[in-house]
């Protein structure tokens, strides 16, 4: 089922087809831990709270459309704080990184990873990783206090700084060891959780007393399971002053055309969201729904009717969007960052090319166009309200789950509740917008641009219905 040869998946089966995926526990490999009571019982804030401890069978269903023959299937462990615990508040030596790319919350994680740590638990041992995971061996750490992290949520970026590549499980590990920590917090994405998981199984292995927790942050919504990632409702939002910006621009010239690029590697969630929030929009091109620019059903010829009929139009492009045809005609050579994903062409600055080439070539009409690239800008900025919420609840749900002792699993929010989902269902795919899904005819329906697939098909067929000259 996992993609880690180590995993041993821990499946519960109950009645009328109920499966619990549950998390690893410290005491599957290590045998007599002893236990506490946990230190929320005696705290003012939350012992007033009537069942505020998650009951230990409490759980999470993964799919909640059901009908009445359907079986209860698969469900996550909920989170939240349990009555017994399996770490001292004394002995907790946390530490927290950041990896892979920028997404707006990640310091409002760091500070209440923090927050809940020391207030919730009284836990005052926290180190910061700086630089990603090779900060563990390469670089030097530093203390993190509820006083440090005060103000750190209005900040864009990430306090402890990021990187690609560089991950060494041996490395880590040892240096996880030789500093005596006992809790990891790692905040990133799919690759990172990847990582994440591999340290998991080495702790495993070294049968130490370790708690890996992964909190899931990807920008471009591409982690399976989890309903959203923290950051993404503040790129939608941000990416709307760019969609603006490009709108008054093709508004106020003659036959005017708005390109934004947003991001979105292989996954188009922040064009398709981008695109229904604006209402703007009378094109949004992603990498899971192909295109094509000439012939009927093309982009071409939908520019040119949409400009004859409104004068004036603006298109979401993911920067995933359309890469064959960028390789295509740019014969571009394959490339990877140091975490071994693709780099990609400027779709945008190629489209925008390719519609100035098209209207000039043909002597169509004149156009006016006006390429925006905010790629940068709207994860750069620090998370908005509800994002904060988020990763509040993210973060406590991440110590609650640490201090009771689980391990190798992801805090992640399922059908809006807080659960611990194990890595190997994380890692084992990528969420990717599906164009046969509701959301996307929405789309369709608010844009009225050509399903480019659809009209794709129907073009071939006819083409094959066709005479060919050789048959004549
Ligand atoms: N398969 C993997 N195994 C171990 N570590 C990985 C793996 N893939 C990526 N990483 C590490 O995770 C970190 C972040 O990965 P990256 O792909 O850049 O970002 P993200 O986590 O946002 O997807 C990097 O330090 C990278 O070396
Ligand atoms: O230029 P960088 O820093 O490598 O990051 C850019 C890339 O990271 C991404 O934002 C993906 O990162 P996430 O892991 O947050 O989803 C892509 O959309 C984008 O191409
Ligand atoms: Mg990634």
């Amino acid at each position: 089922m996992g993609s880690s040869p180590n995993s041993k998946p821990k499946i519960v089966r109950g009645t009328a087809g109920y499966v619990l995926e549950d998390v690893p526990h410290m005491a599957d490999y290590i045998p007599d831990l002893p236990t506490y009571t946990n230190p929320l019982q005696i705290n003012p804030a939350y012992s007033v709270v009537k069942q505020y401890f998650v009951h230990v069978d409490d759980s999470v269903p993964q799919k909640i459309i059901a009908n009445k023959d359907s079986p209860r299937g698969v469900h996550f462990r909920r989170a939240g704080p349990r009555q017994k615990v399996y770490f001292d508040s004394d002995d907790v030596q946390a530490a927290i990184v950041t990896c892979g790319g920028l997404c707006p919350g990640l310091n409002t994680v760091i500070r209440e990873l923090v927050c809940a740590l020391y207030h919730m638990y009284g836990v005052k041992k926290i180190l910061g990783i700086n630089g990603g995971y090779k900060g563990f061996y390469a670089h030097n750490t530093i203390a993190l206090t509820p006083k440090s992290v005060n103000d750190i949520h209005k900040r864009g970026g990430t306090i402890l700084g990021s990187s690609r590549g560089g991950h060494d499980t041996t490395k880590i590990v040892d240096s996880i060891q030789d500093r005596g920590i006992n809790q990891v917090y790692i905040i990133g994405g799919d690759g990172t959780q990847r990582g994440a998981d591999r340290i998991f199984e080495e702790i495993r292995r070294r049968h130490l007393k370790v708690a890996v927790v992964g909190i899931p942050k990807t920008i471009d919504n591409d982690i399976p399971v989890i309903d959203k990632s923290f950051g993404f409702d503040t790129a939608v939002e941000e990416a709307q002053r760019a969609i603006n910006a490009a709108h008054v621009e093709a508004e106020s010239g003659e036959n005017g055309i708005g390109v934004v690029k947003l991001m979105g590697r292989y996954s188009g969630f922040i064009a398709m969201y981008a695109t229904l929030a604006s209402r703007d929009v009378d094109c949004c091109l992603i990498p899971e729904s192909p295109f094509h620019l000439e012939g009927p059903g093309g982009l071409f010829e939908f520019v040119e009717r949409r400009l004859k009929e409104n004068g004036h139009m603006v298109i979401v492009i993911a920067e995933g969007a359309g890469q064959e045809l960028v390789s295509e005609s740019m014969q571009s050579l394959q490339k990877q960052d140091a975490s071994g994903n693709k780099l990609l062409q400027d779709v945008g600055l190629w489209i925008s090319q390719k519609i100035k080439e098209h209207f000039s070539r043909l002597k169509i009409m004149h156009i006016n166009l006006k390429y925006i690239d905010p790629t940068y800008m709207i994860r750069a900025v620090p998370s908005n309200a509800s994002d904060n919420v988020y990763c509040t609840l993210l973060a406590q749900s991440a110590v609650h789950g640490a201090m009771a002792g689980y391990t190798g699993f992801t805090s992640g929010l399922v059908n809006g509740r807080q659960t611990y989902i194990p890595f190997y269902r994380i890692i084992e795919g990528q969420n990717k917008v599906v164009i046969t899904d509701r959301m996307w005819a929405r789309l369709l329906s608010s844009t009225n641009q050509p399903s480019f697939t659809v009209s794709k098909i129907a073009a071939e067929e006819k083409r094959e219905e066709e005479p060919t000259g050789e048959q004549q």
